[in-house]
């Protein structure tokens, strides 16, 4: 393929990238990254025109500066890809964005109107690219490695697929100013090579595409994520929510039935809320309950599975654990909530009832919410602030 071919082909599938980018982008919901990406993709699109349409025409005063501003608005749009890269893994977008486009437009402007050659425009251009591909590779290897886009996965297909694009482009680059440095003239348009073809459009043509079907597989899995956490999780608390509760639970004791092993399951109600709510209204209200929430999670285990039941009801589900260890749960969360601090400065109690199902024991889920239940009345009927196990049940073996 020659270089014509290959710098249109380049083109075609760039500028079908950017309308892909900023029809999908600018559709849908308007978080911080996708507005940037959608704007990457006009800003893209738009200078690959200019720069297309002026590749072959005569040089004039008016060819350098729709060039100027197709480069620049190139420019511009890799930077947004990299600011949306930042605002997608929750990190501020940084003044540097604006500065480096502002930068390298001047660079550019210089070197066309002081005439500068085509190898001597590429000592800039091409690295100036290269700086961005290095930046999407430093955001997205610290979103795969690190904890920073919480409570999101950190490690999704998508996100591996936008950092092998990343990986390729940035590669291809890093040879190409290797191969400049060594012999500047390889890659002018009268002599390249097939395998600078290759390096300069066609490779570069793969790894754009797989970025951008990365940047959208990013998008699609955060839209899932967001779908499955609204589904699941209780707003106020970030627990689970009491379908998710159900079903979790229901699977847990399944489990427990079929391994002949044992399962507590702890019913949670705050002491006198509606006193807290009257005396200092709804806000401190729902601050209490997501305190307790979070005091209760602290004083659980990785496995052990907490949800709101409902108003100031919360369940807790521990897989395993005899009669002895269930009262020491109990005891261990009534006094953790007592020894609390609250934002209005007064102190919280709850009560708690539990219930273990035996080894060898079968029971639905709804009977042992009822005798969890049963047991947590009694601990409100002997003075609140306590917690009270429902009693043993013989079990037939099986
Ligand atoms: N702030 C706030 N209040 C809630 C929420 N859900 C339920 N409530 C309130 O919780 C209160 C529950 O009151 P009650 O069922 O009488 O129970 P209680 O005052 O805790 O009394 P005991 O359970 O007997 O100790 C009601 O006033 C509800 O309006 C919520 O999400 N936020």
């Amino acid at each position: 393929m020659d270089a014509i071919t290959a710098g249109v082909a380049l083109a075609i599938v760039q500028l079908c990238s950017s309308v892909i980018m900023a029809g999908v982008f600018f559709t849908t919901p308007a978080e911080k990254y996708t507005r940037y990406w959608a704007l990457s993709g006009v800003l893209v699109g738009f200078g690959l025109v200019l720069v297309v349409l002026n590749a072959y025409s005569p040089p004039s005063l008016s060819r350098n500066l729709a060039w100027l501003l197709g480069y620049s608005s190139l420019y511009a749009g890799s930077v947004a890809v990299w600011c949306g890269l930042r605002a997608f893994y929750m990190r501020r977008v940084s003044f540097w964005a604006l500065f480096l486009v502002l930068f390298y437009s001047a660079l550019f402007a210089y070197l066309l109107f002081s005439g500068a050659s085509f190898t001597k425009r590429s000592y800039v251009t091409v690295p100036s690219l290269e700086l961005m591909f290095l930046l999407y590779l430093v955001e997205m290897m610290r979103g795969v490695s690190g904890p920073q886009a919480k409570p999101y996965a950190s490690r999704t297909f998508g996100m591996l697929m936008a950092c092998f694009a990343g990986f390729i482009l940035f590669a291809s680059y890093a040879l190409r100013i290797v191969l400049i440095t060594i012999n500047p003239v390889q890659f002018e348009p009268a002599t390249i090579t097939s395998f600078g073809v290759w390096l300069i459009y066609l490779i570069p043509l793969g790894g754009s595409l797989l970025l951008t079907a990365g940047l959208l597989l990013l998008y699609f899995e955060r839209l899932v994520a967001d779908k499955h956490r609204l589904a699941t999780e209780d707003v106020l608390t970030g627990t689970l929510n009491r379908r998710e509760l159900v079903n979790v639970g229901e699977r847990a004791l399944q489990a427990a039935i079929d391994q002949h092993h044992t399962l507590t399951l702890a019913f949670i109600d705050v002491d006198h809320f509606k006193k807290i709510n009257d005396s200092f209204g709804h806000l401190v209200g729902d601050r209490v309950l997501a305190t307790v929430a979070a005091t209760l999670r602290q004083n659980c285990r990785e496995q052990d599975v907490l949800g709101r039941y409902g108003g100031e009801e919360f369940c807790i589900v521990f897989p395993g654990l005899d009669q002895q260890e269930a009262s020491r749960i109990g005891e261990r969360l009534v006094d953790a909530v007592r020894a609390q601090v609250f934002d209005h400065a007064q102190a919280v109690t709850i009560s708690v009832g539990l219930v273990v199902l035996q080894p060898n024991e079968v029971q639905s889920w709804d009977s042992l919410i009822h005798l969890a239940d049963m047991a947590l009345y009694r601990a409100k009927a002997e003075g609140r602030d306590s917690y009270c196990l429902s009693p043993a049940r013989a079990v037939r073996a099986v």
